[in-house]
């Protein structure tokens, strides 16, 4: 017997309830996709040769039994009046259908390790193209797809492949084996009796097919209650905060409360009908039996056929029926693997970010001059952000971008660093333009310190290397102390060795800030981006973060896009963004004599508040 695949809680199998996954996703070009994922699963011929191999001589042992049974039960001999046995017959049988089960479970446990591997190495080499492609991906793929869909391709999606190449494929290739050969022995017996059979097969496929569509119908309901639910979870984690804070604990569980609720009506229902197809089809096939034993008994008694062959004929009818439903589920699994392995296709085939950099450029013989010529930017087709900029920054000059919010402060360097590429006009880097310079050696010569500070969930020593590979502890020491964050480090019970939390949660905001300078402390690049924050930290802190930013922006080409009327003062330019062009440029006295767009900005956003 093909091996049955493990079962969920309540006797369901992963994948969904009744064994199917009965959402039926439909791939939309499902040729090509199956092309490239046997494309995959045939780097592992080998494997998938020898799991087709055994599953074909499991396949001709579980034929045989039935008939070795026939002859061993015809070793005996009724009549009216005595009962025979050929004893020596019916040893010999026995033995031989005692090895066919012993090998039958040998084989059924080499498919097992052979489905296993085939799926897990196809899985891995799909798992390891799929998260390349992801970290080649231009910025623009991740600004139009939600995280939860690209999580959910690399997880559910794989997932989904592998349990259908390890237990799909074989269920599928096993069962339409069993019942080509099963159809075949049994007509050899006798077509009188398998027509007899196969009629409580066509009930079978007649009965299940109209439970399933009911059962459809409240598991599909089930899955999108699952799924709301599911996202209200998440957004009570993600904005516990908030929820917590405007007192909106109890709104949240009776609302919680409702869709739990509901989801276990449907549930019910489902379980309900799920219940209902078990003792159906075994009515069904038990109905069988008796027509096979009646007829077959009065066949035997005419003299057509011998008692062993009813036997025979039960256990084919039921090696018959089972694959029926099996591959009728096989097929909604393999149809939503396909639909996840196109997911997972389109990520690997999207553009990828390209580097068509060319120019002799040495990080570090980089001086800083920048320079945007009329830049025209869009995001979106429709709604263009830049306009005809015009910016030019001297090495090693500060310079403070200020404007309103959504002026586009923040594109401008999106575009320096080639996160988006410009629609028109010219980014230049000491006369270069940053088209011909291979994109890691101009990203190597910018550092970015950005108000939300990414740390990974790593030690410190390690969150502060990301600015340069080799360092040593010393260099990160040094780094350290030079961005004001060795004091606090020391302070920590580990140390450099502290393990921080996912995005550094276990610091405070402006140690996370004082981390991301020491990494770009560590970089020491010509170019600085620095985003200040516009939140407030304590104000020791706040002193720390501003005179690390002032020691760091030494001697370097510094873009800060500035909140702090102290930051905009010392630059050496103030560059005034509006309405996506440059409005106004100068020192803060010049502009505020100007009383254009500078002095309003000043008089709305900045004076009043802390320097
Ligand atoms: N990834 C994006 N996709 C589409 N539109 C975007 C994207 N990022 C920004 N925008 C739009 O571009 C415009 C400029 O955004 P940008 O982030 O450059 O503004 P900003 O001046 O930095 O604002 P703030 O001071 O609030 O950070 C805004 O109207 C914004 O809605």
């Amino acid at each position: 017997m093909p091996p049955m695949p493990p079962m969920g809680p309540g006797g369901r199998k992963p994948g969904g309830p009744h064994g199917a996954r009965l959402t039926m996703e439909k791939p939309k070009d499902a040729k090509n996709t199956l092309k490239k994922l046997i494309g995959y699963i045939g780097r592992n011929r080998y494997l998938f040769f020898a799991l087709i191999g055994v599953m074909l001589i499991i396949t001709l042992l579980n034929l045989a039994a039935p008939s070795i049974q026939q002859i061993a039960i015809d070793c005996i001999t009724l009549t009216k009046k005595k009962t025979s046995v050929d004893f020596g017959a019916l040893g010999k049988t026995l033995i031989g259908l005692g090895t066919v089960y012993l090998l039958s479970s040998v084989f059924t446990y080499m498919q097992g390790i052979f489905s296993a591997k085939l799926s897990q190495y196809t899985v891995k080499t799909m798992r390891k193209d799929l998260f390349s492609s992801l970290v080649r991906l231009p910025i623009k793929y991740l600004d139009t797809h939600s995280h939860g869909d690209i999580m959910s391709r690399m997880t559910n999606d794989v997932e989904n492949i592998s349990t259908t190449i390890s237990q799909s494929i074989g269920s599928l290739i096993s069962g339409v084996l069993t019942i080509v050969g099963t159809v075949v022995i049994m007509l050899l017996y006798s077509p009188l009796l398998t027509l007899i059979s196969l009629s409580t097969v066509f009930l079978t496929i007649f009965v299940s097919g109209v439970l399933t569509k009911y059962m459809k119908k409240y598991f599909i309901k089930q899955q999108v209650l699952l799924g709301e639910i599911n996202g209200e979870v998440e957004e009570m984690v993600v904005g516990y905060r908030t929820v917590v804070s405007y007192g909106k604990e109890q709104d949240a569980v009776d609302k919680f409360e409702k869709m739990s609720n509901n989801l276990k009506k449907c549930g019910i229902k489902d379980q309900i009908f799920g219940g209902v197809m078990g003792p159906c089809m075994n009515l069904i096939s038990n109905f069988g039996f008796i027509l096979i034993a009646a007829f077959g008994g009065w066949f035997a008694i005419k003299g057509f056929i011998t008692v062993g062959t009813i036997q025979a004929f039960i256990l084919y009818s039921k090696q018959f029926s089972r694959p029926i439903n099996e591959i009728a589920n096989q097929f909604a699994n393999i149809q939503t693997a396909i639909a996840g392995a196109e997911r997972i296709f389109e990520v690997m085939d999207a553009d990828k970010e390209t580097d068509e950099g060319k120019a002799d450029f040495e990080v570090e013989n980089v001086k800083g001059d920048i320079d945007f010529k009329h830049i025209d930017f869009s995001y979106v087709p429709e709604k263009q952000v830049l306009k005809d900029l015009d910016l030019e920054v001297k090495a090693g000059q500060k310079i403070a971008i200020v404007g309103a919010t959504g002026s586009g402060k923040t594109t401008i360097v999106n575009l320096l660093t080639r996160f988006y590429p410009v629609d028109s006009g010219e980014i230049t880097i000491d006369g270069q333009s940053i088209y011909d310079i291979p994109k890691d050696k101009l990203r190597r010569s910018i550092a970015i310190v950005l108000q939300d500070t990414v740390l990974f969930k790593d030690t410190i020593e390690e969150n502060i290397r990301y600015g340069r590979e080799n360092a040593t502890l010393d260099e990160i020491k040094a780094a350290a102390k030079f961005a004001n964050a060795d004091e606090f480090i020391e302070r920590l019970s580990e140390g450099y060795d502290t393990v921080l939390a996912e995005g550094g949660s276990n610091l405070s905001q402006g140690q996370r800030q004082l981390l991301s300078i020491a990494r770009a402390v560590l970089a020491d690049p010509k170019i600085l981006i620095l985003d200040e924050a516009t939140s407030s930290v304590d104000t020791r802190t706040e002193m720390h973060i501003q005179s690390a930013m002032v020691a760091l922006m030494k001697n370097r080409t510094s873009l800060i896009i500035a909140h702090r009327l102290s930051t905009i003062r010392d630059a050496d330019k103030i560059v005034v963004i509006d309405g996506g062009r440059v409005a106004e440029q100068g020192s803060h006295e010049e502009l505020i004599a100007a009383k254009g767009c500078y002095y309003r900005l000043y008089q709305t956003q900045f004076s009043g508040v802390k320097t």
